[in-house]
């Protein structure tokens, strides 16, 4: 596909629509094929107009410069991008098993075996991230996609930036992921996105993520003062059938302090890890 989609001006002719595949946070996404090469691609559609409104164009431009340079099996794939008079469009790797939430919302929660898989899968996207000084910050079930094989595609990369950062936009949508130095809006690294490895680990097992809060905007302030506080004291109950592993590992990434969390080396070669994947055991040593 990278040679068909050699850097040339792209346009909407080029592509004829399947069938729309749903709604980011901001635009719509299509499944659409290119009418040369057959090849089908996930297009997301966003109006100027609104971009500007929202004063998100900067974030667009950003998270089209960060999202098409990375190249990794756990990434999804910014191919190219295109604008006309009102919108701009981007062309995405289409992921054909959709969106993880719905499967987690079907599932209610996954076995140990899958969350644990989605995890290595998760760390191994993170490390190349982090690698490359790219924070994702938004890592959470909306943003997860499923390829051909049900592998794990981290996607809209609307909210990374290049490490250390410090947030400039108000954050919207839920809280649920957010560690503690982002809610009290301090300088934060690339261990934010181990904490939310870690909630996401602990919601995969459990079926809702452990600092329960509703999004930002319903907040009444009170309440939103009270989720801030419970995320920020980490008053942290893990129900008792989960593993001792799996306790073992979230208690791990969900440490109040950045610079305690389990770094990405470590989560990988974490028993909640090995125990499933087969990693470092004789059966998979070359
Ligand atoms: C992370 C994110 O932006 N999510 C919202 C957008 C909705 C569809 N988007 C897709 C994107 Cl951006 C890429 N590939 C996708 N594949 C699907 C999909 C496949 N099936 C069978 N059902 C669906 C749905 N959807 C996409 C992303």
């Amino acid at each position: 596909i990278s040679r068909a989609l050699m850097p040339r001006e792209w346009c909407l002719d080029d592509f004829e629509l399947v069938r729309p595949l749903g709604k980011g946070q901001f635009g719509r996404v299509y499944s659409m094929r290119e009418r040369r090469t057959g090849f089908v691609v996930a297009m997301k559609v966003l109006l100027k107009s609104e971009l500007l409104n929202a004063n998100m164009e900067h974030q667009l431009r950003r998270e089209i410069d960060i999202q098409s340079n990375l190249k990794h099996k756990h990434i999804l794939r910014l191919d190219t991008f295109f604008h006309d008079e009102s919108r701009v469009y981007l062309v995405l790797e289409y992921a054909p098993q959709g969106e993880l939430y719905k499967q987690l919302q079907k599932a209610r929660t996954f076995p140990e075996w899958r969350a644990s898989k989605y995890i290595y899968e998760l760390a191994t996207a993170l490390a190349y991230l982090h690698r490359k000084h790219v924070i994702h910050r938004d890592i959470k079930p909306e943003n997860l996609l499923l390829g051909c094989n049900g592998e794990i595609k981290i996607s809209d990369f609307g909210w990374s930036v290049h490490a250390p950062s410090s947030r400039r936009n108000t954050m919207c949508g839920t809280l649920d992921y957010i560690p503690p130095e982002m809610v009290e809006g301090q300088w934060h690294s690339s261990h934010v996105d181990l904490w939310s490895l870690g909630i996401l680990c602990y919601e995969f097992l459990v079926g809702h993520p452990p600092f329960e809060s509703k999004t930002v905007e319903t907040e009444a302030d009170n309440d939103r003062e009270s989720t801030f506080r419970r995320i920020a004291k980490v008053e942290l109950t893990i129900p008792d059938h989960l593993s001792d592993d799996a306790k073992d590992l979230i208690r791990k990434l969900l440490q109040r302090n950045p610079d305690q969390r389990l770094a990405l080396e470590r989560v990988m070669l974490h028993p909640f890890i090995t125990r499933h994947n087969g990693i470092g055991s004789s059966k998979n040593r070359s």
